[in-house]
């Protein structure tokens, strides 16, 4: 579904993704962990075409997505506000978004009865641009209207980042519905081990911008991941004494 090949972006002569070989199949959930800096969100940046890398390649269905826009068409994303339009209102938004997409009024309608939960009555008919929504809100109708077009791949960089802990568990039963009820594809960073955990069935530890572990997530995972970032703390610990 997605391959990367010798993928390396270089800022200021630092490497800060450095992925020489990863493959992701399809209908596969996929987190995306690491400390600040790691590199998740220049790895989302540049599966999504949004900067240019310094070598390799991304492969989306034999895509590569520097390429051709085909790519497009079944990727759904949601990385920042700076995907929303923030002098529309949400509705708005969501229909020009469905419109892109072929998606008529009526059914984005019917979609976003689906998410009415998820809303928490703070986004739909409140008449207010999305400039003026909350953070955590902005994100609710960034992550929803990734999932209008009914996309093969998602990519969401910390969607529970924001979010109060109600709507990051109504989060997780969407995310694991779309893991069973489909064939979807999904990668999610997140510094959140226990819902990343808890929804994807595998991780990628990114560490100075290289996968330093691809694990299958199994009952250990957690307590795995917290013994990592516990001795990196350690470690940080160590240099502050030092300097
Ligand atoms: N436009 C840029 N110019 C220079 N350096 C950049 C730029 N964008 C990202 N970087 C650097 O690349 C590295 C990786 O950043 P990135 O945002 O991908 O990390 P991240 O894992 O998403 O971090 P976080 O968890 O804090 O969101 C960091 O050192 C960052 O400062």
């Amino acid at each position: 579904m997605i391959e990367i090949r010798d993928l390396k972006k270089v800022y200021n002569g630092v490497t800060v993704v450095d992925v020489p070989s990863l493959s992701i199949s399809a209908g596969e959930s996929v987190g995306l962990v690491g400390n600040n800096g790691a590199g998740k969100t220049t790895l989302f940046r540049i599966i999504l075409d949004l900067i240019r890398k310094d070598s390799g390649e991304v492969i989306s269905k034999g895509y590569n997505v520097s390429e051709t826009d085909n790519w497009k068409d079944y990727t759904g994303s949601y990385l920042d506000e700076g995907f929303l339009i923030d002098y529309l209102t949400p509705e708005e938004y969501f229909y020009y978004i469905g419109s892109l997409y072929q998606v008529s009024r009526s059914d984005v309608d019917l979609k976003l009865d689906m998410y009415r939960e998820f809303f928490n009555d703070e986004i739909l008919s409140k008449k207010k641009y999305i400039r003026d929504l909350s953070k955590g809100n902005q994100s609710k109708v960034g992550v929803i209207a990734c999932l209008l077009q009914q996309p093969e791949i998602i990519l969401l960089d910390e969607p529970f980042a924001n979010i109060d802990p109600s709507t990051q568990i109504r989060l997780k039963n969407i995310l694991k519905q779309i893991e069973r009820g489909s064939n979807c594809t999904t990668i999610v960073s997140s510094h959140d081990l226990n819902h990343v955990t808890d929804v994807c069935q595998r991780i990628l530890l990114m560490e100075k911008g290289k996968i330093i572990k691809d694990i299958r997530t199994d009952s250990n995972t957690l307590t795995e991941l917290e013994s990592y970032f516990s001795v990196q703390q350690v470690e940080s610990f160590k240099s502050i004494d030092r300097s």
